[in-house]
């Protein structure tokens, strides 16, 4: 078992906000880890500080074996770190093809038949196939999640940062994005993925965060996480003694 990322006591503050605070965990290539955690704690912002869009204050963050803290944004995509955002970022205007065809071609720097060739793939899997020649702009809620899913699946990620992606779907559109996810998972990609709606994180994921102030306050087998005193003291907002 080797380690895809490695958060080595990351910590960023904006003014008196901690965002993170000493972060510390590592990721099993291959595993799928979830992150919960109240409102404002920082979820996001943990994102930004591996995507390399916000720089830390301290500590370092290590991707496939290198030292990638001093990396920007580009270069840690190219080297295989994607996410999908809590509101969908579409071209609205193009077609769902041609979205997936600009992460295939700036992302992961393909072209042509090559280019053509992944989105196909990864528009088969994300079941958006049928729905290739739409505009993005008319896609369902769902399937613009799905079309989220593939820009960054575009980009041939070793990891993908899900944040959020299952709010606002019925109870049967979030099922048929947790079925794409663990497709996802079963092809060999290591997720981290935020969210809120706990049912569906817990189809997916092996191990469970919960973060707090910035803080890791709890981590372990999603069962045992959900059931432990800091969640539901801080997290679900409940006493620990009620
Ligand atoms: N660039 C910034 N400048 C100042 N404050 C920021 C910045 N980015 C985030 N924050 C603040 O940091 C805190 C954590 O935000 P973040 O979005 O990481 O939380 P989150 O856990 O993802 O929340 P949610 O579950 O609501 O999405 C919030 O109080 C937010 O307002």
């Amino acid at each position: 078992m080797t380690t895809i990322l490695r958060l080595e006591k990351l910590s960023k503050a904006y003014g008196a906000v901690t965002v993170a605070d000493d972060l510390d965990y590592g990721l099993v290539r291959g595993e799928a880890l979830g992150v919960i955690g109240p409102n404002g704690a920082g979820k996001t912002s943990m994102f930004n500080l591996i995507t390399g869009t916000v720089a830390p204050d301290s500590g370092s963050v290590h991707f496939d074996g290198r030292n990638i803290t001093g990396q920007g944004a580009a270069a840690r995509s190219r080297m295989g770190i994607a996410r999908s955002f809590q509101v969908p970022q579409p071209f609205s205007g193009l077609t769902v093809f041609e979205n997936a065809m600009v992460a295939a071609t700036q992302a992961a720097g393909l072209s042509g038949g090559k280019a053509e060739q992944l989105c196909l793939k990864v528009l088969d899997q994300t079941e958006l196939l049928p729905r290739a020649n739409q505009f993005a702009g008319s896609l369902t809620l769902l399937d613009r999640k799905r079309l989220e899913l593939t820009r960054a699946l575009c980009a041939r990620p070793k990891l993908l940062l899900l944040d959020e992606i299952a709010g606002g779907l019925t109870e049967g559109e979030c099922a048929a994005l947790v079925a794409t996810i663990r497709n996802i998972h079963a092809s060999g990609v290591s997720i981290i993925w935020i969210e809120h709606v706990v049912h569906a994180l817990l189809a997916v994921v092996g191990r469970l965060i919960v973060i707090d102030f910035g803080r890791k306050i709890a981590e372990g087998a999603p069962r045992d996480v959900m059931e432990s005193r800091e969640v539901r003291e801080i997290y679900l907002g409940i006493e620990a003694d009620a």
